[in-house]
């Protein structure tokens, strides 16, 4: 049986210890571990945490190819730290069926850089008429638990609230892309000072609230879980802050890009930073660190939307919105959160790997750094400075908001059930 020892680590930031993983699990924590038979990484001063999970991932497979593809999203996901995402289900043909679900999870099999896990459509199509067949898609082999329409919002309240009580019956959740379309029509940017001065359509925090706000009282009413995709407003936070003082089984998320970027890039007409939700206001992102820090927000999800060059290198108005995300999130959130004091190691870990396996009720994921878990790991040099380089991407698109800037910290380590999927820095 294979035998590594990572030596010296400081295990969620925590005084520096020795892990052990023999074959697939961890074998043993703890200090001056016997070297003996196996491969030494000297860890010193880095930072190990458990491999992240990703609620939130479009891989873009099956029918977006160009874009992305399974095996290169799991790669970037490996090479970000990630050892599990979830993936989402507006590919082509919409992941709204056993057969396509099934497919997915089969190629996230054969990739073997990290486990997905796919996520149902909740309507046929994504087109918010008809509930999808969400019983079948769990029963199957992919065991779907999270059902999304994101990229569009469940508009219809009664669609909405039978979907909340179909997934009861199995511990799923309805993952909701809040965005009342409406109110979004011709939207190309955070409708406030900016958008007015540009001139380009407005998209009001009111649009993404009023779904939120909805949605939570629904959830209340038929006792079920909702989770709400990218909050990107102070006023989401408020909502969901309320709910959470109710009891209302609702979690949250909000991705690394409105943690640090704001409508101020807009300016540059770049469509780099056209995204759904939109960048918001620096009041926002200041709600939204403060609301990840306390709880309220419960994780960090990626909304990685890989887009071909030729989707974003055009007029903002025809550009494709999204953002990759996969190979920058841990540095975004070390430079938003642990280099602002906002959270420490252990609370990066709770809100990138443990709450996110456990709202996807994602097994083998997500489990403490401890004797007898899955050796699902990721070793961090925090202390590392380097400018993005989308070329060293290992993402299929390019199309990151951070290209040319300075983001801490680096991933040298991802091991998936013990197997090292990056070592040093590079796709194993
Ligand atoms: N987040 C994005 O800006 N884009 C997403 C879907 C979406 O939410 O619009 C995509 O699939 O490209």
């Amino acid at each position: 049986m294979t035998k590594i020892l990572i030596r010296g680590a400081k295990v969620l930031g925590g005084e520096p210890q020795d892990v052990l993983i023999e074959g697939e699990t961890i074998a043993e924590v703890g200090t001056g571990l016997s070297t003996e038979g196996a491969q030494v990484i000297e860890a010193g001063g880095k930072i190990l945490l458990p491999g992240l999970v990703d609620l939130h991932t479009h891989l873009r497979e099956p029918g977006r190819e160009d874009s992305e593809t399974v095996l290169t999203g799991t790669r970037a996901a490996a090479s970000g730290g990630y050892t599990a995402v979830f993936a989402m289900a507006n590919t082509f043909p919409v992941a709204d069926t056993a057969g396509v679900v099934e497919q997915v999870w089969r190629l996230g099999k054969e990739s073997g850089y990290c486990d997905v896990q796919p996520i149902g459509a909740v309507t046929v199509g994504l087109e918010g008429k008809q509930l999808s067949e969400l019983g079948a898609m769990h029963d199957s082999a992919a065991g779907v638990t999270v059902f999304s329409d994101d990229g569009k919002c469940v508009d219809d309240a009664v669609i909405m609230r039978r979907a909340l009580e179909y997934v009861k019956a199995f511990g799923g959740v309805i993952a909701q892309h809040a965005q009342e379309p409406r109110l979004t029509e011709g939207a190309q940017m955070n409708e406030g000072v900016v958008s007015a001065e540009l001139g380009l359509g407005g998209w009001p925090a009111v649009a993404e609230e009023s779904v939120i706000a909805r949605d939570v009282l629904l959830a209340e009413h038929v006792g079920s879980r909702v989770h709400i995709c990218h909050l990107s407003t102070a006023g989401s936070v408020e909502i969901v802050r309320w709910a959470k003082s109710r009891g209302i089984d609702v979690t949250a998320e909000v991705t690394p890009h409105h943690l640090l970027l704001t409508d101020e890039l807009v300016r540059s007409y770049n469509p780099v930073y056209k995204v759904n939700p939109p960048l918001r206001t620096e009041r926002d992102v200041m709600a939204l660190r403060e609301a990840l820090a306390d709880g309220t927000i419960d994780i960090v999800a990626t909304d990685h939307a890989p887009h071909p060059h030729e989707d974003k290198d055009c007029e903002w108005a025809a550009a494709a919105m999204g953002m990759v995300g996969l190979e920058t999130a841990l540095s975004v959130v070390q430079h938003t959160m642990v280099e602002t004091g906002l959270l420490d190691w252990a609370g990066v870990a709770e809100r990138m790997s443990f709450k996110p396996a456990r709202i996807g009720s994602l097994a083998g994921h997500g489990r403490p750094i401890a004797a007898g878990e899955p050796a699902n790991l990721t070793l961090v040099d925090s202390a590392y400075r380097g400018l993005v380089d989308p070329a060293g991407f290992a993402s299929r698109s390019r199309n990151t908001p951070y290209e040319g800037r300075e983001l801490p910290g680096r991933v040298t380590h991802t091991f998936l059930r013990g197997r090292a999927t990056v070592v040093d820095g590079n796709l194993a």
